[in-house]
């Protein structure tokens, strides 16, 4: 089916996040919308499925105009939406959530679960997804789950799909599999709106690229441009798309990590005797795949996970046992992996997540006093610097884009006084050029003498930052290593093998 966009204009008061935008998908066509944080891709996806209503322009399926009032009507027509925070609903399964929201009944009258199960088999079948139709969503991994947001929109007939950063929560392997699925499904004559920040993603599926900034199309971009052409496409200058980083000057070690075992509430031991250290002025990466023990890591280090054994010490003393407030009145800065969940209040304002756990003493409160001047100063301060696109330090942080709500985040937690600085998947979300500004910033933090931990999924990143690389596999380091181990000795260790020439010699044995 074709899809047309024509001048649409959508406002948020005097904001103008969608500005006149033209756009057409052809049939069977994977079209890529790029743009920096904030530029208005998701407004646009939000109005063609009936979400908002624009104040002007009109919306086409095979050239005849579309109204609609909601998402019901925007399904109806045949469009579907992958969501990057999934709408399953876990306790049910496969078959019973494609049938939400969709119920049939059979000759008897009662709800027709049999054809649901038929219909998740058939489109599974068609298209290779071995998904089984009376799985429980919540048993399902993360990229099966999408598969699932897929297969229901398919089931209703949906000719345009629209995934909306879909690979941000994904693992490589489950990212090359979407590809291949998009691939696929473009052959059966989908048409395909594909929103992502990945370059990489983009070059490989891409038919064709428009790129929005500022709520304007720009322009289009060739599927054979390179990363720097697409990147100072979206961002309106030239990206350093490397990061230079001066070889560590590592000091004592200052954060050490002991025989850390975590059992999680189903009684799974999650973290299995986890042993490391961070020395003053470096970066240590923890690599893996999503889901090998890295969150439940970092929340046991933040005082999140209940059953914990083994020590934590930071500067000499023990962090084990200390509340959550504690852990970050001791001078640790953290970027949780999912902002939304544990990293801000979407009802409170830019301002006040800025300051969100300092509420009890100076600079911000003083006799019991709210300092009305000095958070707005710095409130103001901190936009600029992290270049935190909204219409001003007072809009609640739900209405910012994503990658504009990663950075108040990063701004917050960069802005302590730190001893010890922890990102989990910092740059998830974000666009190229903002990803340059926090990788400088993560390594000024390091060359400022301290200790730097980064949970990421994303091996380019891992590579970029690392000094040295702890691979987690199944609740385990299974080796650490230099920053500069090539990526194909990397990649075995996330899959849980360790290649010879990572075992280090015994202690006191030559080199
Ligand atoms: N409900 C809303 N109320 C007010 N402003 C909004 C609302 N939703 C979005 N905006 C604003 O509209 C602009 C475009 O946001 P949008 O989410 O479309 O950006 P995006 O291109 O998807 O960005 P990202 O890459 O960060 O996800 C932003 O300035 C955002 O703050």
């Amino acid at each position: 089916m074709k899809l047309e966009l024509r001048g649409i204009t959508k406002r948020f008061g005097a904001l103008t996040a969608n500005d006149h935008i033209d756009l057409t998908i052809e049939p069977g066509e994977i079209h890529c919308l790029l743009g920096e944080n904030g530029a208005g891709k998701s407004t646009l996806m939000n109005v063609l499925y009936g979400l908002y209503k624009a104040e002007e322009g009109e919306i086409l399926l095979d050239d005849v105009v579309q109204h609609f009032a909601g998402p019901g009507d925007a399904m109806a027509a045949g469009i579907g939406m992958v969501h990057q925070h999934f709408m399953l609903i876990p306790v049910f399964t496969v078959a019973e959530n494609v049938m939400l929201g969709h119920e049939k009944a059979n000759a008897a009258g009662v709800l027709d679960l049999g054809a649901a199960r038929e219909k998740v088999r058939e489109i599974s079948e068609r298209f290779g997804f071995h998904v089984d139709p009376d799985a429980l969503v919540d048993d399902l991994p993360v990229g099966v789950q999408q598969r699932v947001e897929i297969i229901k929109a398919l089931s209703r007939d949906a000719k345009v799909l629209v995934f909306d950063e879909p690979t941000a929560v994904l693992t490589p392997q489950e990212t090359d599999e979407l590809m291949t699925i998009m691939r696929q499904l473009k052959a059966a004559g989908t048409s395909i709106v594909f929103i992502t920040h990945k370059l990489r993603e983009v070059r490989e599926v891409a038919d064709r690229i428009t790129v929005i900034r500022l709520g304007k199309v720009v322009g289009e971009a060739s599927p054979t441009a390179t990363n720097a052409e697409l990147a100072s496409l979206m961002v309106g200058r030239a990206v350093e798309l490397t990061v230079h980083k001066d070889p560590a000057t590592p000091g004592a070690d200052a954060f050490v990590v002991s025989n850390l075992s975590v059992v999680d509430p189903h009684g799974q031991l999650v973290v299995n005797n986890v042993s490391f250290d961070v020395r003053a002025g470096e970066i240590l990466a923890i690599a893996g795949v999503q889901g090998n023990g890295q969150t439940e890591l970092t929340e046991a280090i933040m005082g999140l996970q209940q059953r914990v054994r083994g020590e934590i010490t930071l500067d000499g003393k023990s962090i084990r046992g200390l509340s959550v407030k504690q852990v970050l009145a001791s001078g640790i800065g953290f970027v949780p992996e999912d902002r939304k969940e544990d990293g801000l209040v979407g009802e409170f304002t830019i301002a006040e997540n800025l300051m969100l756990d300092r509420s009890d003493g100076p600079p911000f409160v003083k006799a019991g006093t709210l300092q009305l001047n000095y958070l707005k100063e710095f409130a103001e301060q901190k936009s600029k610097e992290f270049d935190v696109r909204s219409q001003g330090i007072t809009t609640p942080v739900g209405r910012l884009s994503g990658g504009n709500q990663q950075k108040v985040v990063l701004a917050r937690e960069l802005s302590r006084d730190l001893r010890l600085f922890m990102a989990a998947q910092p740059t998830r979300g974000i666009d190229v050029g903002s990803i340059e500004f926090v990788h400088k910033r993560i390594v000024a933090t390091r060359d400022s003498g301290i200790p730097v931990i980064v949970v990421s999924t994303e091996l380019d990143e891992v590579v970029a930052l690392a000094d040295r690389i702890a691979v987690m596999y199944r609740g385990t380091i299974v080796g650490i290593v230099p920053g500069d181990t090539p990526r194909d000795v990397l990649g075995l260790m996330m899959a849980g093998e360790v290649p010879d020439s990572v075992i280090s010699p015994p202690e006191g044995a030559a080199a």
